[in-house]
């Protein structure tokens, strides 16, 4: 464990939000201060995390989601650098950018925000990301590392939507767990790590069928598909837990894919969009920074403590420079 969350603060975070509705802005928010903690902590040895987030384009949501990393870094300690590319950029420039910040031994964490303009392929041009420093966790060894119970670096959506079910006390060992959407950032990892902590996991898509069926026996229901209001108030469990990750625009609001006053009637806890998923996204992302660093260092930050690694029994073995998967104990 390279960064270990001191869960108290934000149980009390969950606890002083609205009955029934998980309050991801306060979770991100207690998230936060121990990040913050971590990176004074850091300054103390003379290293200043840093991220780059690398944009191709003009999207929109894109410019107020990298607005919101820069406000996180900004919070917390962490230097921010942003390389914004035009939308004619070719994937190769962006690749040789993305090389020029993997060799810069000052940058910590690098991101390729998504999407990318047109029909450039993202998912090749994120094997160019130099794996330790990969805070999204999409390259392919850190999500095969996911997949084998190795990574370091994971998702920050899913592993955002993780700690806010700890926060709020939400056992999953033999929960039926449904998850719609099947996206490389969020539907499949989340579904390894509802699995990881030994809950039974249904993964749904647009292929899905009876899924009004299949969410009305989802005890934790997460929905990641991006279609405003797919899932309908009346499908919902009583007592469910349900994690809304949708974002869309609909008529100048931001919506969620869950029909939320309705399903609200039904659920024993729900996040809300906006305030729900969304700031936990950022708060993990600078949590994955300070890993990075971490891994890079040598380092752990035990109850709030940045330690040694090697003063707790963990040993990073940067091998061949690509492997934060090769983390292990010592003693192993
Ligand atoms: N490289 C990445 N690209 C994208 C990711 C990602 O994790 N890595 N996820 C999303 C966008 N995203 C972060 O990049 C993101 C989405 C939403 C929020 C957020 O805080 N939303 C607010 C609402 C804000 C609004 O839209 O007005 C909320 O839910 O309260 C933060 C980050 C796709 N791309």
């Amino acid at each position: 464990m390279v960064f270990d969350i001191v869960t108290q603060p934000l149980q009390e975070a969950v606890r002083r939000g609205p009955e029934g509705v998980l309050d991801g802005r306060a979770v991100a928010d207690a998230l936060l201060e121990q990040v913050q903690s971590a990176t004074q902590q850091l300054a103390r040895r003379g290293i200043t995390p840093t991220l780059a987030v690398v944009r191709a384009g003009d999207d929109m949501a894109s410019d107020i989601y990298v607005r919101h990393k820069e406000r996180a870094c900004a919070r917390v300690g962490i230097a921010f650098r942003h390389e914004h590319l035009p939308a004619t950029v070719r994937e190769d420039e962006i690749v040789e950018v993305l090389s020029r910040l993997n060799a810069d031994p000052n940058v910590h964490g690098i991101l390729l925000q998504l999407p990318l303009p047109g029909e450039m392929n993202g998912a090749d041009i994120l094997t160019a990301i130099d794996p330790q420093k990969d805070v999204d966790g999409f390259h392919p060894l850190n999500l095969g590392g996911l997949m084998s119970g190795r990574a370091v670096l994971e998702p920050c959506t899913p592993r955002g939507v993780m700690t806010l079910l700890s926060s709020a006390g939400v056992e999953l060992t033999g929960k039926r767990a449904v998850v719609i959407g099947r996206s490389v950032i969020v539907g499949r990892p989340m579904s390894l790590m509802l699995a990881r902590a030994n809950a039974t996991v249904t993964l749904c898509h647009r292929h899905t069928r009876n899924l009004d069926r299949i969410v009305s026996e989802a005890e934790i229901l997460v929905v990641a598909t991006g279609v405003a209001g797919l899932v309908k108030g009346s499908w919902v469990r009583e007592g469910a837990v349900v994690i809304d990750v949708g974002i869309s625009r609909v008529e100048g609001k931001v919506r969620g894919d869950v029909e939320f006053e309705a399903a609200r009637k039904q659920a024993a806890l729900i996040t809300p969009v906006p305030r729900g998923v969304g700031p936990m996204t950022v708060a993990t992302l600078m949590e994955n920074v300070v890993r990075a660093v971490c891994v890079r260092h040598g380092l752990v930050v035990r109850a709030g403590e940045l330690v040694e690694a090697a003063s707790v029994g963990v040993c990073f073995d940067k091998g061949v420079g690509l492997a934060p998967w090769r983390v292990r104990p010592i003693s192993s």
